[in-house]
């Protein structure tokens, strides 16, 4: 685990002062160290609290002192730093968890809480981000690079967190705000939909665009005001400004090398310099989303240890908007090891050695005139090296000739070779001014490096950008009813021109802003002129008048150019008067509170002279809270590249004895926690562990078979859709401390638990500590029962439940 370049370049950097050689090798040392394992225990305070009480006092209290192969095996840890202790560090190499026989059984344990979403598998540093953001259920967060998400679905319990931790029930299954997730790779969006069903979110949407231009979206004026308002909503479109913004930028990922081991090999310095534009427009991008409200925040990280990637960027961005600082977070989560940001960095270049076509050496440069002075002037065209005839190397410069021996220091100002004698090399240069460490002091010792030796992690970088007080004074409201500047903006920004990208309240203040150095428009830039938008087309309702009354139309419609590569069906909400919507939330017995107006389906809208009978028939409703909502309705899905929004919530059932004409719809379990506080609570049925064993041990166990009590009550009910509660009870020894409240689908004579196979088996395991449902037992016995009692088909839920593994880059 060698690169000479590497270990050239980052001692060049001086991380730890100038004679600070050992910490060095503390720092190379633990690179060459694999990665411990770290989980978060997930969902709500409550069960989260209850969960990690289990593996403390269940688990822990075996796995001290274990000795396997003559070697003492640590016991799992807290990770000091974690709030409420709720991070693990299990330090065990994978033979002890496969063979011994306490791991053996935590393992077991984990795996199956991880796969209905209890607990997270996610590096220790990743963690950070979301905990320097600290989101509330009113903010409106959006995470601009946030495949696979292990970051978002943090944010997404930090969203759905009730503000006072010690309510009852501290679970909001519709809060007020927003998560926008977005990531520019379309397939890294399935997978971020995928992690982030864990907690499925009405707030929740996806899109699938390139942050560094992402587009300004237009929301009523209302949905901005935070708290209860009276009277006249004001239906002004304005655009959406958000209060966190997480930007995990796409970087080179060297903090990674402990556990993405070919970075030891393909390690290149042109790898941070290339990335360091795309950081900074996508960082430039947050700093126009930003609301001006102050106290909003942007939190930047990469996995990098790389100045190019991280204070260069930082410095870079707020040069060219005065209006920011970064904030000092040295008290914020006190137990974490940091070191100060870099003020001060050398630049390296790989240059060619003029010893054949592509021989390049790394040279260090401590100024740009310094490199300037080096590769010549004016040189700076990609196409350059291909300018050499074939197989002929490029003029020689004169002191270039090797690195061999060179010093790891940067170069002396007399070093400096001179240039005047030899015409330089032609190459494709990837520094520029703004990669160099700026005149001017940003205080950049408040960002936050994290190296592996502190406390065994990954390396990581993050800073957390404020605007300055009283900055936002002055920025005015930008209102789509005034001149649609904000709309040209966005497409001036899509036609690459960053200087104009205006789509937050700072219209003016960032009118004549000066693009920052490195943010050339590219070749992206110029494409996305092919990507010609609609800014006027809102979402449909099933109804040909939009779904608020008093909503108005849009001024500009727009012809958006269909973009092959997008193919997501439309976002239709329903008319509350909708008949499919009214049988099914009849059927289900839901109080009037329902949001009805905020159902909508993956669908096109039918033509208006479809005849009823032949309408298409809706099988799955969603739910979105009235922020997404409006979002979806004011803006056109194709131009958000939206994937995702809101949450499933209702499906029809099929099966044998539903009649065609029989509207039958039951809650999805993924939506219960969501639908739960509608749902009357006298039709709620009463279970116990008893009740809870049997559902486990057999998929269709028949009514008849229960006690006294519940059999009564099941059989009592009509053919459909029921909830369950189970109460915190004692039981044959087993102590349920925290109320279930699970769905049932009741069939003519039998009962069925509608949780995922796999749910069934960890919530088996963490209750009566061993796999008792028919999937552990035999595999074939599901098909076995339902061929022997109940002939109705079940539909057993698709509730996903992946867990990501980390892709290299990006610490998960
Ligand atoms: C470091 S990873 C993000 C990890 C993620 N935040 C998490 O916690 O799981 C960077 C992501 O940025 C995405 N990306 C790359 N270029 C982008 C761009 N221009 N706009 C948005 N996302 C981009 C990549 O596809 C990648 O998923």
């Amino acid at each position: 685990m060698n690169n000479q370049n590497m270990f050239k370049y980052y001692k060049a950097q001086k991380l730890f002062g100038e004679d600070l050689d050992a910490e060095w090798d503390s720092l190379v040392e633990a690179f060459r160290k694999p990665l411990p394992t770290t989980f978060r225990v997930t969902g709500n305070r409550s069960t989260a609290l209850t969960l990690n009480n289990t593996i403390v006092e269940n688990y822990v209290p075996h796995l001290q002192n274990v000795v396997f192969e003559d070697k003492e095996i640590p016991p799992p840890e807290q990770i000091p730093w974690f709030p409420e202790g709720l991070a693990w560090q299990v330090n065990v190499p994978k033979k002890v968890l496969r063979k011994q026989e306490e791991f053996r059984k935590f393992h077991a344990f984990l795996v199956g809480e991880t796969e209905v979403g209890n607990i997270s598998r996610q590096e220790a540093v990743s963690m950070l981000p979301p905990l320097f953001l600290d989101v509330k259920p009113w903010h409106r967060v959006i995470d601009l690079c946030a495949a696979p998400g292990s970051k978002t679905a943090q944010l997404l319990e930090m969203l759905h967190s009730a503000p006072d931790p010690t309510a009852e029930d501290d679970l909001l299954p519709l809060p007020s705000g927003l998560l926008l997730a977005n990531d520019s790779d379309a397939k890294r969006t399935h997978l971020l939909i995928h992690q982030s069903a864990r907690l499925p979110s009405p707030a929740l949407m996806v899109t699938n665009l390139d942050a560094s231009r992402y587009p300004g979206i237009r929301v009523p004026a209302w949905t901005l005001l935070k708290g209860e308002q009276e009277g006249q909503k004001d239906e002004r479109l304005r655009m959406l400004t958000f209060d966190r913004i997480l930007g995990d930028v796409p970087c080179s990922g060297d903090g990674t090398l402990r556990k993405n081991l070919g970075i030891w090999k393909t390690w290149t310095v042109a790898d941070g310099n290339g990335l360091h534009s795309l950081q900074l427009r996508i960082l430039a991008r947050a700093m126009q989303m930003l609301s001006p409200e102050s106290g909003s925040r942007i939190v930047y990280s990469t996995c990098s240890l790389n100045p190019m990637e991280n204070e260069a960027v930082i410095a870079e961005a707020l040069a060219a908007n005065r209006d920011f600082e970064l904030v000092d977070a040295s008290s914020h989560l006190p137990a974490l090891k940091r070191r100060p940001g870099l003020t001060t960095w050398i630049c390296g270049e790989n240059i060619p050695t003029g010893q054949g076509k592509g021989v390049r050496e790394l040279r260090l440069f401590k100024t740009w005139e310094e490199y300037k002075a080096h590769v010549g002037p004016g040189q700076n065209d990609p196409a350059a090296e291909s300018l050499a005839p074939a197989g002929e190397a490029p003029a020689p410069v004169i002191g270039l000739a090797t690195t061999e021996g060179a010093s790891d220091t940067p170069l002396a100002e007399s070093e400096t070779p001179s240039i005047t004698a030899v015409k330089p090399p032609r190459f494709k240069q990837t520094l520029t001014p703004g990669h160099f460490p700026p005149t001017e002091n940003f205080h950049l010792e408040r960002c936050m490096r994290i190296y592996p030796h502190l406390q065994d992690t990954g390396g990581f970088f993050v800073a957390v950008l404020e605007r300055k007080a009283g900055a936002a004074a002055g920025i005015p409201e930008t209102d789509f009813d005034m001149e649609d500047m904000a709309e040209d903006a966005v497409e001036e920004a899509q036609a690459g021109d960053q200087s104009t990208l205006i789509s937050t309240a700072q219209a003016s203040e960032m009118t004549g802003a000066k693009r920052p150095a490195s943010t050339e428009p590219d070749d992206e830039a110029k494409g996305a002129k092919r990507l010609k938008v609609d800014d006027a087309a809102p979402a449909t309702t099933t109804d040909s008048k939009p779904a608020s009354s008093t909503a108005r139309p849009l001024k500009k419609q727009k012809t958006l150019k269909d973009d092959p590569t997008y193919k997501e069906s439309p976002y239709t909400f329903l008319r509350e008067d909708d008949p499919t919507l009214s049988a099914c939330l009849a059927n289900l017995k839901l109080l009037p509170t329902f949001p009805r107006g905020n159902v909508l389906i993956r669908a096109p809208l039918p033509p208006p002279d479809l005849e009823a009978s032949d309408k298409p028939t809706i099988r799955t409703m969603y739910l979105a809270n009235d922020l997404a909502r409006e979002v979806i309705l004011h803006n056109d899905h194709r131009r958000l590249r939206l994937m995702n929004g809101g949450t499933k919530v209702f499906e029809r059932q099929g099966g044998n004895y539903v009649s065609k004409d029989d509207i039958q719809f039951r809650i999805l379990g993924e939506g219960l926690p969501v639908v739960i506080s509608y749902v009357d609570p006298t039709i709620i049925m009463q279970g116990n562990l008893a009740v809870l064993k049997s559902l486990l041990l057999s998929y269709f166990p028949r009514c008849d078979q229960f006690q006294d009590a519940f059999r009564k009550a099941i059989e009592s009910r009509t053919t459909g859709s029921h909830v369950m509660r189970i109460p915190p009870e004692e039981w044959e020894g087993i102590n349920l401390t925290h109320e279930l409240i699970l769905p049932l689908w009741k069939s003519e004579v039998s009962v069925s638990l509608m949780v995922d196979k796999k749910a069934k088996s960890a919530m088996s395991l963490r209750l009566f500590h061993a796999d008792i449902t028919p999937a552990k037992k035999d595999p074939k016995a599901k098909q076995d029962v339902a061929q022997s009692t109940d002939k109705s088909q079940v539909q057993e839920e698709d509730s996903s439940m992946l867990v990501a593994e980390p892709e290299q880059g990006a610490a998960q």
